[in-house]
């Protein structure tokens, strides 16, 4: 090949990757949950000794159950997708979100990622008896920003997360709020920082319909702000309203990967709605 069009096949190729970034790989993944004395009947201190003494390494051996979460998924997601998580319960969906966050490690395959994925939820490390206006430094700390910027934006997140509506709910502990009102709060300081890839679970399930549309707004302008979002969610009008891309997993299978709508009406005929 001639080195002007080697050199225009460059060009081609950066421009197809300037187009598509991909942020999240995930290579033939598979997960596997390892659970100890899971056998009813086997808490006695002998039948523990038995155990021990009983030969072979296996996971049997050892009374070790296995479940076998994830199985060999394989996707590409790129920037400025927001994709919805479906499937019936247990088909391995928060499974494969805490796989991608790092949180979970791989019994095969691979996840390749650009940067921390934060998981709403669990990256926001937030602490019952401290107020409200603490945890949200200390959650915009544990994102990863600084105090000039949590300082900036601190009245944004009490705002968006509504916790002042009813009262000076945000100087109180958070163990006095609501479990709706602590997911909102939570949802609220997550969503402040513009996150590479933000992967919410079921957030948008624990507030109020004010609230939910208010997060719905918020996931389409971090997706707008070029970032990808992934969310877990049963309303498969919450899906409707903010993904365009929709995987849907079975028993840890892949089953379907595509646009919203075409994936959502098969999955509507699969759970009879
Ligand atoms: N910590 C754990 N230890 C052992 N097995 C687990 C654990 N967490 C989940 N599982 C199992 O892994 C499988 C997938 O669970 P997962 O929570 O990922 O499903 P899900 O699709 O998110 O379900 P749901 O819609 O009910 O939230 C299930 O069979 C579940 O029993």
């Amino acid at each position: 090949m001639a080195e002007a069009d080697r050199a225009h096949d460059r060009r081609d190729g950066r421009q197809e990757h300037a187009q598509r970034v991909p942020t999240v790989i995930v290579d033939g993944l598979h997960v596997v949950y390892r659970v100890n004395g899971a056998k009813t009947g086997r808490g006695s201190a002998t039948a523990a000794l038995s155990r021990i003494l009983r030969r072979g390494s296996g996971d049997a051996a050892r009374g070790v159950r296995t479940v076998h979460a994830v199985k060999g998924v394989s996707f590409i997601a790129y920037r400025g997708e927001a994709i919805g998580l479906i499937g019936s319960n247990g088909s391995g969906k928060s499974t494969l979100l805490r796989a991608i966050a790092g949180l979970l490690p791989a019994e095969k395959g691979r996840v390749y990622t650009d940067g921390q994925p934060s998981l709403l939820g669990v990256n926001a490390a937030l602490m019952n008896d401290l107020t409200g206006e603490r945890n949200v430094i200390l959650g915009g700390l544990a994102m990863g920003m600084s105090r000039e910027e949590i300082k900036a934006r601190y009245q944004e997140i009490v705002d968006f997360s509504g916790i002042n509506e009813k009262g000076d709910f945000i100087s109180l502990p958070m163990r006095t709020y609501s479990s709706g009102m602590a997911a909102r709060l939570r949802f609220s300081i997550a969503a402040a920082k513009k996150h590479d890839v933000l992967m919410i679970d079921e957030a948008l399930a624990t507030g109020d319909r004010k609230f939910q549309k208010r997060s719905e707004e918020r996931i389409r302008e971090l997706r707008a702000e070029a970032g990808t979002v992934f969310l877990v969610s049963h309303s498969n009008k919450s899906i409707r309203d903010t993904c365009n891309r929709v995987l849907w997993l079975e028993r840890g299978e892949l089953r379907m990967d595509g646009p919203t709508e075409e994936v959502l009406k098969e999955y509507e005929k699969f759970t009879g709605r």
